[in-house]
Formats: structure tokens, C-alpha cells, sequence
């Protein structure tokens, strides 16, 4: 696979900063993939995407876009590589001028025959022809973005890096625009970064995830591999609800089970995650333990339930029964191939 991106040992610290923004960044970025960057706030997303755009200087490293360097603002007249094109929250759209208009300025450089085209393309991949004449002002948050989307991609960047791209939407918008997202960037063959904050939009959109949290990456993998088999359990609790204990505190439950599963003895503090989807109400197959219910959480398609085994053991989990109640002793059982553990 062509590598189109290679950040090589990133560093970053702004001058009124104690620590650094980002530490010894590295990663790679195939042509015609989506990479999503996830992070709480102040993680160093947003410094990595102005990095990468060349609006900011890095500290120390490389950056390298089909091997050629990416350099920051005092090493260019105009600042931001020609070729990266970063996608802000607000969209920036020019207030002005139509639709139409604001994705012709990008290609004013070229001639009117092929701007007609282009644009009329662009507005055909974001479903926009039959707005192409309004106002920004006159457009849905989720018509603007495929607007910003289509003059973003109108003179084929390299490389399209979003930022937060959902932050003002409602759930509803939400989950189309993501569709039509990922529709818009495959077909045009764009590689893209995505900065987001919420898992679940990483897990559902990328084809790699890297985790970063202080500045430093702590996991880069397919959505699978950062669901299934994550190095921390900071990763593990943040791509979704688990119980994270020490082996030890399980052991008098599931003796058996946890020694069966990996045949070498594992260190007693060794920690282990177990996601909510992988416990269960107890039944005459399959019954580890009894818990006492504390917390009933409605979701909608599921509820989410904390039981307390013991004083050292409380486990939360994910069921659609919806007669239980708090204080009430149930079973559980827990599927133990679907246990991950945190060797030290
Ligand atoms: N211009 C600046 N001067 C000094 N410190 C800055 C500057 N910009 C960002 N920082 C600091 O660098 C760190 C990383 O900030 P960054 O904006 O990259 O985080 P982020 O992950 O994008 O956060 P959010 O999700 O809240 O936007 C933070 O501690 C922030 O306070």
C-alpha cells in the first residue's frame, strides 16, 4: 500500500506552554484512507491538524507528503501547504457569494470550461445541484458542510483534514452526514484525517484510529483492533463501557476459567476489561456469580445496569430486560473468550 502521509518523531510546544502539545509523534497514512485522530480536549488534536497543514511550525521531526516535506509558515509566502486542505468547525464558506460561487473561487486559477465542470461534479458528489444558486446563510448546517466539503475538494487536494466535523450537529444530521461523509471522501479517492473527540464516530467511520492523550500517541489500529485488543485501559474505557479490575478480585468466581484461558500464570495485579456486552443475566448454562443491582441507566435500545458483587468486584452490563430492579440479587454470567487482558 502507498504510503501518502509519514510523520516522523513530531514534537510541539507552544511558548507559553509547560509541557509540550505533542511528544515524539509518529504514524503513516495510506493513499485513500481515512484516519481518525481521537482524543479528549486539550489532547493536541487540533495542534497535530495545523501541523500537518503547515500553519504551524513543528518543534522537532518531519513531516512527509509523498516524501516531500511539509514545512511550517516561516518557510512559505502563503501560509498552509497548497495540497492540504483543513476543514474548520465553522466551515468558513465566503457569506457573499452563492454556492456556486464560493466552490469557482477555489478554481479560479484554471479555465471557465473546466471549472464548469468541476463544479458542476462537486455539486453533483455532495448532492448540492439544486441548491447551487443560495447564500450560505441560506443553507442547513448539514448543506453547508457538504458545501465546504465540495470547495475543499474541487482542486483534489492530496490530503483533507477535518476538524471535528460533527461538533453542531444534531444526532439526527448526524448520522446522514456521516454517511454521506465517507460517501463523498471514497468516491473522490481523498485521503482524509478526521479529528474527533467521539468514539464512537471513529470506530464507525475510519479505517485506522489513533489515540492520543497528552500529546502522545498511545494506539494506532484498525477500529477492531482498538475495540477488541486495546493496550490500556485508558483505550479500553474510552471506545466504550467496561469493567476493568484486577484479575485477582475475579479469580474467586471464575478459578477455572481465567486459569484455563492462558496457560502461563499471570501476575496477581494483572488487569483485565471486560466490555458490558459481555455480561449477562445468569442462566442453568451459565452462571459465575450473584451481584446486587445499585444503578438501572435507560439507553433506549438497552439498559445499563451496575451490580456489585463484592467490595472489590462491581461489574457493569448491558440488557434489554426491563423488569429489573435496584437492590434486587440477580445472576450473571460472563463470556470468558471475551475477556482482554492487560499484561504488565
Ligand atoms: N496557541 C497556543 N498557545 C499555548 N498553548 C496552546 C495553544 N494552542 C493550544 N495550546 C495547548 O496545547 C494543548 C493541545 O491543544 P489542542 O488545541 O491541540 O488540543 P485538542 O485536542 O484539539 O483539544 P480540543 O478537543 O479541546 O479542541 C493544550 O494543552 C492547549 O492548552
Amino acid at each position: 500500500m502507498e504510503k501518502l502521509l509519514k510523520v516522523i518523531n513530531v514534537s510541539k510546544k507552544y511558548e507559553n506552554q509547560s509541557g509540550n502539545a505533542l511528544s515524539n509523534i509518529s504514524f503513516e497514512v495510506d493513499k485513500g484512507k481515512l484516519l481518525a485522530i481521537v482524543g479528549e480536549s486539550g489532547s493536541g488534536k487540533t495542534t497535530l491538524l495545523k501541523l500537518l497543514a503547515g500553519v504551524e511550525e513543528t518543534d522537532s521531526g518531519q513531516i512527509l507528503l509523498e516524501e516531500k516535506p511539509v514545512t511550517g509558515p516561516s518557510f512559505n509566502l502563503v501560509p498552509g501547504h497548497k495540497q492540504v486542505k483543513l476543514l474548520f468547525q465553522d466551515f468558513r464558506l465566503f457569506p457573499n457569494i452563492t454556492l456556486y460561487q464560493n466552490i469557482e473561487y477555489v478554481l479560479r486559477a484554471y479555465s471557465k470550461s473546466f471549472q464548469k465542470e468541476r463544479i458542476s461534479e462537486m455539486l453533483q458528489l455532495c448532492k448540492l445541484t439544486h441548491l447551487q444558486d443560495r447564500y450560505p446563510r441560506e443553507l442547513s448546517g448539514g448543506e453547508q458542510q457538504r458545501a465546504a466539503l465540495a470547495r475543499a475538494l474541487a482542486d483534489e487536494p492530496l490530503l483533507l483534514l477535518l476538524d471535528e466535523p460533527f461538533s453542531n450537529m444534531d444526532v439526527r444530521l448526524k448520522g446522514q452526514l456521516k454517511e454521506d461523509l465517507i460517501d463523498i471522501i471514497s468516491k473522490s479517492h481523498t485521503t482524509a484525517i478526521v479529528v474527533t473527540h467521539e468514539a464512537s464516530d471513529a470506530l464507525s467511520m475510519a479505517d485506522t484510529i489513533a489515540v492520543i492523550k497528552s500529546g502522545q500517541i498511545l494506539q494506532a489500529d484498525t477500529p477492531q483492533g482498538i475495540y477488541k485488543q486495546p493496550l490500556s485501559p485508558y483505550t479500553a474505557q474510552f471506545f466504550g463501557t467496561c469493567t476493568i479490575v484486577k484479575a485477582q478480585d475475579l479469580i474467586p468466581y471464575m478459578k477455572e476459567q481465567l486459569q484455563t484461558k492462558k496457560s502461563m500464570p499471570y501476575p496477581k495485579d494483572t488487569l483485565i476489561c471486560i466490555r458490558a456486552e459481555h455480561i449477562h443475566l445468569g442462566t442453568s448454562e451459565c452462571f459465575h456469580m450473584k451481584a446486587t443491582i445499585s444503578k438501572i441507566s435507560y439507553y433506549g435500545a438497552y439498559y445499563q445496569v451496575v451490580a456489585s458483587v463484592d467490595k472489590r468486584l462491581q461489574l457493569t452490563f448491558h440488557t434489554t430486560n426491563a423488569f429489573l430492579s435496584k437492590g434486587e440479587r440477580v445472576p450473571l454470567c460472563i463470556d470468558t473468550e471475551a475477556i482482554h487482558y492487560f499484561y504488565a
